[in-house]
């Protein structure tokens, strides 16, 4: 164990299990199923070799796509042997299958997170029993097929059409230009082999909207396409190099009429289209999915700063008065930079998992859903649409902050930082681009504000928290807080009028109009669901010393908000003056000293293996130079002592050259 990274752990005033057990409950509901879950983890990986023991980040593409693939279906047998669904929400957490994975994603992410769920929220009974007996007696892999070259986030110009044909009771499915050919769907290039496709629903020339249909991509015997369709890899991409995002074409694809998902709408055998539920219904899917990935982004911002950490602990860098080289956790900027990634990590853990925990049962109590009310969805997509793209926004601000952070050698694929920097880039665009999201939580927002209602989320543990001293610690910046929304919303809500009845735009103008400033007061309505999941989560540690370690962490992540990136409004707006705005400030530099006293126990305390980071940097013991001079020396580029661009390129160039001269 490297010395320095041994003193930080053993200076801190953390204890390291209680923390862990902590963390554990609010992530897996109690701390029996955390140890349950952990010793699932450690027989996982005993038997199926991680990918950090496979040099994998040193592969091309093909060769990451099969060992994900292999993985993936060993990942799978090894559940079924054990019991537990793949679908299982406690499953699909990075600490789990990324043991074996790291911060790659599983080949069939999108089978059971968006084929199947939307087969069980969108089919009927009859239609939930069929599928489910052809997946159990099949080699399925499904997708989920929206986007196309032309239309991603507008979903009501998709072009690809499927047309009901009554005397066959068949569906056609076409994409007729190209911009209608389907783009980006995981695994829809060469791996799966049926999907639910997003498709225009045409009966005699009448357009009745997008629906969902089951339709198959390739044959189960062989793995050729179905008639009419055509699919293929997009080629490579930013990141998700072991994953094939596809394309796909249909042209003349004939489906039957039981292939359209039919539990809000129908189409009988005469053509006739029926309404039989809720469109909501299609929104709901939504909220699950969003959920999933507010935990995903959340897994792969701590894992992208455990490694900053630990690697700041042991690095050490220009030499001070004494001429010794400080650790560079040692030095201010360090610190401003990794604690603010590290105190967003805890604070989005906590809203994450509350809202994880909330939709789900939200969704039992609702019959799936299908009893929600409309008041109450529109709430939950507000808040999971804003914090799906909040935690994705910081994910990728704070992760590219903590390669920096580790210098030249963050840059190496041996740091592990480059593919979490890449997962969270996509994930600012994919299952909604950020910036759209927020406005559509600010659209409910307005709504709201014009009516003359409360948005916030009501909490069941709101009242007993406010009697809390936490709370009454926090009161002053939760006021704060609360002051500054009321102030934007009410600006903005003005601004919008009278750009209407004042200036003579159309509302769709003045909407644009305001826009950058709609994105923050969604931003800030996310920061405030945070403090509230935060605070209520902290307050239920019974261990004193972690609770003060945590409640210092928090403040430090609510001053970075206020100093940073409210700090305009806050001014502008006069919600606090110019010395206020000071002493936050030298309070933030306060903390900085505290928090850097427990921030390597703070991230051991995420409880990962070293298989889940794949990073020299980030190794538990700290002995980060062996470990990147072997990634160094497995280059493919080291593995003969000539490399054929001598033997092929430069030898006869010289050789050609040496004729020459002698000619
Ligand atoms: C890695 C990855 C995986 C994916 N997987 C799938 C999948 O499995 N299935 C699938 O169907 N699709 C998938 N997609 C596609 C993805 O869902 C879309 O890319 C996404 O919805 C954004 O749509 P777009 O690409 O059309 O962006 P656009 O909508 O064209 O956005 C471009 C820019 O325009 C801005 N913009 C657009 N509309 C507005 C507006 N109304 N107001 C203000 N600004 C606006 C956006 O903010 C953005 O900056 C994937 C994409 C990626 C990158």
């Amino acid at each position: 164990m490297n010395a320095d990274i041994l003193k930080e752990r053993n200076n801190s005033t953390v204890n390291l299990d209680h923390m862990k057990n902590f963390l554990g409950r609010i992530l897996y509901g109690s701390e029996e199923r955390f140890h349950e879950l952990m010793n699932l983890r450690d027989r996982m990986v005993s038997k199926i070799r991680p990918i950090s023991d496979e040099n994998f980040y040193n592969l091309d593409r093909d060769e990451k796509y099969e060992i994900i693939y292999r993985k993936s279906l060993e990942i799978f047998d090894f559940l079924k042997e054990n019991n537990i669904s793949p679908d299982s929400p406690d499953i699909n957490k990075l600490g789990i299958i990324g043991a074996v994975l790291g911060p790659e994603k599983i080949l069939f992410t999108l089978h059971t997170a968006a084929f199947k769920v939307s087969i069980d929220l969108w089919g009927t009974e009859e239609q939930v029993k069929h599928w489910h007996s052809i997946m159990n007696s099949n080699y399925v892999v499904g997708t989920y097929i929206q986007t196309e070259i032309g239309h991603g986030t507008f979903v009501r110009g998709l072009e690809t059409t499927a047309t009901y044909n009554k005397k066959t009771q068949e569906f056609i499915l076409n994409c007729p230009t190209l911009t209608s050919i389907k783009f980006w769907p995981g695994t829809a290039g060469i791996t799966a082999n049926f999907a639910i496709v997003m498709a225009k629903l045409i009966i005699d020339d009448k357009d009745y909207g997008v629906q969902a249909f089951v339709v198959q991509l390739r044959n189960l015997q062989d793995h050729k396409h179905m008639p009419g369709v055509e699919t293929g890899d997009i080629g490579k991409k930013g990141g998700f190099e072991s994953h094939d995002n596809g394309y796909v074409k249909f042209t003349n694809v004939r489906i039957p009429l039981l292939n359209m998902l039919a539990k809000n709408a129908c189409v009988h055998p005469d053509g006739r289209f029926e309404k039989t539920g809720s469109e909501l219904i299609m929104y709901a899917c939504m909220l699950l999915l969003r959920a999933g990935l507010c935990s995903f982004g959340n897994c792969l911002l701590s894992l992208s700063i455990t490694i900053a950490v630990r690697y700041s602990a042991v690095r050490r860098q220009t030499s001070n008065l004494e001429g010794i080289e400080p650790q560079i956790i040692e030095y201010q900027t360090q610190q401003y930079r990794i604690f603010q990634s590290l105190s967003t990590t805890y604070a989005y853990f906590f809203a994450s998992n509350y809202l994880v925990k909330h939709i789900i049962n939200v969704k039992n109590i609702t019959n799936n859903f299908a009893l929600i009310k409309p008041a109450d969805l529109g709430k939950l997509h507000a808040i999971s649409a804003g914090l799906k793209a909040q935690t994705f926004n910081s994910c990728l601000r704070f992760a590219q902050i903590n390669r920096l952070c580790c210098g030249g050698h963050g840059y190496s694929a041996a740091s592990g930082l480059i593919p979490i920097i890449q997962e969270a880039d996509a994930g600012c665009t994919y299952e909604g681009d950020n910036v759209v999201l927020l406005l559509q939580t600010a659209r409910y927002l307005l709504k709201c504000a014009q009516k003359g209602i409360s948005p916030h989320l009501e909490f069941s543990f709101q009242s007993e928290l406010k009697k809390s001293s936490l709370y009454k610690f926090f009161q002053a910046y939760f006021d704060i807080y609360h002051t500054l929304y009321d102030q934007l919303i009410s600006e903005i809500s003005g601004r919008m009028f009278s750009l209407v009845n004042e200036t003579g735009l159309t509302e769709y103008q003045a909407w644009n109009e305001c826009t950058v400033q709609l994105v923050q007061i969604a931003k800030l309505y996310v920061s405030i669901f945070i403090i509230w999941c935060s605070l209520s989560d902290i307050n239920s540690n019974v261990d004193k010393n972690n609770q003060e370690a945590l409640t210092e962490l928090f403040e430090l992540f609510v001053l970075y908000e206020i100093t940073e990136d409210y700090s305009t409004n806050i001014m502008r707006l006069s919600v606090v003056d110019a010395d206020q705005m000071k002493n936050f400030s030298e309070r933030l530099y306060l903390l900085l000293k505290k928090v850097r006293q427990n921030a390597v126990v703070l991230v051991d305390s995420f409880n990962y293996l070293d298989s889940n980071l794949c990073s020299a940097l980030g190794a538990h013991d700290g002995n980060v130079y062996e470990k990147l001079f072997d990634f160094a020396r497995n280059s493919k580029f080291n593995q003969k002592e000539v490399h054929d661009g001598y033997t092929n390129i430069l030898k006869p160039y010289f050789h050609r050259k040496k004729l020459r001269s002698h000619l």
